[in-house]
């Protein structure tokens, strides 16, 4: 999926959280977005996922798969949802359900059969480590942890063409944290698909981002290549008190 955005603005009151003039997502990429506390970063993936109105610009997005549409603007058309997968907090959760219920329900709207879903679970048994299928609890009585691991399952379940998540090493301990990271590139890897991911963890984004886009008060101020992991040394300038 490649994604572009164009003349993208969207204010509180006074306050800009996000104005991008032109930046263009590239099908494959894996984006890195950083940024300080309040830059924009979750207020960008809203407006991404047409969970929130911009005030100017479009957001375009161009699946890369055969026989799909050319252009699709998530604010016009619902097309986009058939190729995305994103998790940005607990709000995406339905938290009355136990896991596979979630899970079920997830892969059902997509299109999985119970069997497909299934299967596909099974790949991320390293990542659920025991502690997410056939708890017998609901999904709201999970760790942080644990729930946001849903989050993150479910967003991947249907092989999106896009995934976005917002913050996902949160809550994780470090051993998940690392078992995300590889989750995150063989999938990448397997199926070219776009990831785009924001983090405070600047060590984890720039081990596994291709990409880096840094935000200022909504501004993509830096837009670095990390193919070859060289954008550590520009954001620890950047982040050093
Ligand atoms: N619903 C809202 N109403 C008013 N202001 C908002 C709202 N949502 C976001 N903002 C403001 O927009 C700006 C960007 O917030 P956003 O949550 O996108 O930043 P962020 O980079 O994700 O921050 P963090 O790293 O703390 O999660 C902030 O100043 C925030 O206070």
């Amino acid at each position: 999926m490649k994604i572009e955005l164009c003349n993208l603005e969207k204010h509180f009151g006074m306050n800009t959280a996000v104005d991008i003039k032109s930046f263009t997502i590239n099908n494959g990429d894996i984006l890195g977005l950083v940024g300080n506390n309040g830059a924009g970063k979750t207020t960008l993936f809203r407006l991404m996922l047409d969970l929130l109105k911009a005030d100017e610009g479009v957001v375009t997005m161009q699946p890369a798969t055969e026989g799909t549409p050319k252009a699709i603007n998530p604010a016009l058309s619902e097309d986009w949802k058939a190729y995305t997968g994103a998790y940005i907090d607990d709000g995406f959760l339905i938290d009355f359900l136990t896991a596979e219920e979630y899970f079920d329900f997830i892969g059902r709207v997509s299109g999985m059969t119970k069997e497909q879903i299934a299967e596909r679970l099974t790949s991320f048994e390293p990542l659920m480590n025991g502690e997410i299928l056939n708890q017998k609890k609901y999904i709201r009585d999970f760790s942080a942890g644990n729930r946001h691991k849903v989050g993150i399952i479910a967003a991947l379940l249907n092989r999106p063409e896009l995934v976005i998540l917002d913050e996902p090493f949160n809550f994780l301990d470090p051993r998940s944290q690392n078992m995300l990271k590889k989750v995150l590139l063989d999938y990448n890897k397997e199926t070219g698909a776009t990831v785009i991911v924001s983090s405070h963890n600047l060590q984890h984004t720039t081990e596994i981002s291709t990409r880096i886009a840094l935000l200022e008060h909504g501004v993509i101020i830096k837009d670095l290549d990390n193919r070859d992991a060289e954008a550590m040394n520009e954001l620890e300038d950047y982040f050093k008190v």
